[in-house]
């Protein structure tokens, strides 16, 4: 049973003030939220309304500061259902206006809480629409955010800023998957197996696949091709997760192994940068990413346009039209994202291989791009024909 929260917000550390501190030297003053002190991260911005929880146990948010353009944060409270993962792995966040009072059946606490509990710095009292203007004329850069009785002085804290490591060269797969396998049990009656490389995996999508009938074996982000096979797979999952792919050497090489045996494959956000990387193709890190839950999409096999969930800040370099050759056969570009024609989306034409730069499993997020999980059992389905 949950007990509600109403009223129970601390919003103990409003008084403390608090300074966010950009790398190319522009500052926003506001106040203390969540735990007190100081974080570093990469800045960028989120322009989903709802499902901050889902946003902050995003394990592909480590080592970024998180700006919420919704200007309202904290409504409803934090509840035990909605993480994607054990912890919040965003590094920092800034909000706008925490909510003074949460209201939510479903909630035990309240967000200042959470973050506090969690040791998680933020800042509330931002000019959030300024910041993010900025982050999208400049481009996204590091941060830091100082908060507490005694802050350092400007120079001091823009000098720890330009001190923090980039976003670009980061190998952080490993830091955030799971060491051990596990299994997600099929719900219902168990049609496939499927091995799961963990890049930073969200917990909601091994349960999309096994409301499907999938039991998916979740495999730590250093298992080999023979860690793979060892489970018998129908089909082969490479998930999401932090850092920049040009640094995903053995994940690459492990997918090679994978297509090379001409397993189903289906892979989601890193995983279609992965796929991008084994089929030759390069990436690049975009001027301030996508992040948010209503990015239009088009599905180029259909022409349907659908309303999707993303987080990169990375995208793969290949061409939109036309047909390329690669080690594996025949690849094309299968979705690409309607604001700024980047890539969204890659299949093989020659044999079951697919993925996505955009998250199907929807968490946060609309539901339009859940056929994906179909399209893989699909595959699957027919490697059995
Ligand atoms: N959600 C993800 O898998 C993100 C992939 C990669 N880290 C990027 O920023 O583009």
């Amino acid at each position: 049973m949950t007990t509600s929260t109403r009223g129970s917000s601390s919003l103990r550390n409003k008084a403390l003030p608090a300074v966010l501190v950009l790398e190319d030297g522009r500052t926003f003053s506001g106040r203390a939220y969540g735990a007190v002190g100081e974080t570093f991260g990469e800045a960028v911005f989120s322009t989903g309304m709802t499902g901050y929880q889902e946003t902050l146990t995003d394990p592909s948010y480590h080592r970024q500061v998180v700006v919420m353009t919704a200007p309202h944060i904290g409504n409803t409270g934090v509840n035990d259902e909605d993480p994607e993962s054990q912890r919040i792995w965003v590094a920092g966040y800034v909000v706008r206006d925490p909510a003074r009072i949460p209201s939510n059946w479903r909630s035990v606490r309240s967000l200042d809480e959470e973050l506090t509990a969690q040791g998680v710095v933020g800042i509330s009292g931002v000019d959030t629409r300024a910041l993010t203007r900025h982050l999208r004329e400049r481009g996204a850069m590091r941060v830091g955010i100082f908060s507490g009785d005694a802050l350092p002085d400007a120079g001091t804290m823009l000098a720890k800023v330009r001190q923090a490591p980039e976003m670009k060269g980061a190998d952080l797969s490993a830091q955030v998957a799971t060491k051990e396998a596990y299994v997600v049990p099929a719900i219902g009656e168990k049609k496939f197996t499927v091995a799961a490389v963990d890049l930073g995996i969200k917990g909601m999508t091994p349960h999309r696949m096994a409301e499907r009938g999938i039991e998916v074996h979740v495999l730590p982000a250093t298992a080999t091709v023979e860690d793979v096979y060892a489970v018998n797979p129908d089909g082969v999952f490479f998930s999401n997760g932090p850092g920049d792919p040009a640094t995903a050497d053995h994940p690459v090489s492990v997918m090679r192994g994978v297509l090379a045996r001409k397993t189903p494959l289906f892979g989601i956000c890193f995983g279609n940068q992965i796929l991008g990387r084994a089929l030759g193709f390069g990436t690049y890190k975009l001027k301030y990413g996508h992040r948010g839950i209503n990015q239009p999409v088009q599905d180029r096999t259909t022409g349907k346009v659908e309303v999707t969930a993303h987080n990169h800040g990375f995208a793969v370099d290949a061409p939109l039209d036309k047909v390329s050759d690669t080690p594996f056969g025949r690849a094309e570009v299968s979705h690409v994202c309607l604001n700024d024609n980047v890539v969204e989306g890659l299949h093989l034409l020659d044999q079951p291989a697919f993925s996505v730069q955009y998250h199907p499993e929807a968490a946060a997020g609309p539901h339009d791009a859940a056929y994906l999980f179909d399209r893989f059992v699909s595959l699957m389905e027919g490697q059995r024909a």
